[in-house]
């Protein structure tokens, strides 16, 4: 997440990438290829002076990490600085707490999509966030893709929907592959095929203005094939077991604030 979040950062010209400083627990070799890539500041030796000089701090580690990082760091900050944290689960409330001052914190929750300046960012101030902090945590998750800001109550759902959200939709599309493989398709058109449906699907979604049960409406053909299909999702429960599968991610996502605060 956190390359993603700096290579949006660079292209998008937000901020010069001199002006990123990136530091990580124990893999100088992973901040040197960091630094050849974007042209930011990443030498381990200057970890603590990086913070020190920072407006805005990025916590990009595990939600496990999250204790002892805070705790370590804890010295080197004021309330000056702006403490983003990308960690799935972690209340804002947490994250003072360890601090021990009263630094605005701003939790996000991007997504892979990044990778590609297509996240969906869900994000939420803590309780001494002011608007201008808001405002320049979601000028830098922009520049990764759209940005949603939301109470902190619903930032263990937003995690489940849509930080979780590509993975479920990447097994689907493994699924949709076996399926094509099973009634004889060749695996490399098989991919074009279902990639491109996928997208235009999509599309579909973002631009016709429609539900999602209008466009699927519009294909079923009555005695058609994709009737036929959907008979069978529906017999095994795909509503069901997808509404399971976001819940059981969201009790993950609370589950990890608690172990972790
Ligand atoms: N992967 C995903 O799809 C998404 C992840 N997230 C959240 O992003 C966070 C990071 O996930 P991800 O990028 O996948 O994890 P990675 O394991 O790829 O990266 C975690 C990084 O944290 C560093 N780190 C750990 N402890 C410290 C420390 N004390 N000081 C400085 N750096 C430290 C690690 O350094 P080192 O390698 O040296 O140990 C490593 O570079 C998680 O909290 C996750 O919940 C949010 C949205 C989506
Ligand atoms: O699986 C996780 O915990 C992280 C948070 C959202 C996506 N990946």
């Amino acid at each position: 997440m956190a390359e993603a979040i700096i290579a949006g950062m660079v292209k998008m010209q937000i901020v010069k990438p001199d002006s990123i400083s990136a530091t990580n627990r124990s893999n100088p070799v992973r901040l040197n290829q960091l630094a050849d890539a974007h042209g930011i500041q990443a030498d381990p030796a200057l970890k603590y002076r990086y913070i020190q000089e920072a407006d805005i701090l990025i916590l990009a580690m595990k939600p496990k990490d999250i204790k002892n990082t805070v705790e370590e760091i804890g010295e080197y900050t004021t309330k000056d600085h702006v403490v983003v944290s990308v960690a799935a689960g972690i209340k804002t409330e947490t994250i003072s707490g360890l601090l021990g001052h009263e630094a605005p914190i701003v939790r996000t929750m991007p997504n892979t999509s990044a990778l590609v300046g297509q996240s969906a960012t869900g994000l939420c101030g803590g309780k001494t966030a002011q608007e201008e902090h808001i405002e320049v945590t979601s000028k830098i998750f922009e520049s990764i893709g759209s940005v949603f800001r939301i109470p902190e109550e619903n930032m263990d759902a937003l995690t489940a929907v849509s930080g979780s959200g590509p993975a479920f939709f990447y097994y689907f599309v493994e699924a949709m592959l076996d399926g094509a493989k099973s009634v004889g398709l060749e695996e490399g058109l098989a991919k074009e095929l279902v990639l491109q449906t996928m997208l235009g699907a999509t599309s579909m979604l973002m631009q016709s203005g429609k539900e999602p049960s209008e466009l699927r409406e519009a294909i079923c053909s009555p005695g058609g094939t994709t009737l036929a299909g959907l008979d069978v999702l529906q017999s095994h429960s795909l509503n069901d077991t997808v509404k399971a599968c976001v819940e059981a991610a969201t009790k993950r996502a609370v589950e990890l604030g608690k172990m972790n605060a």
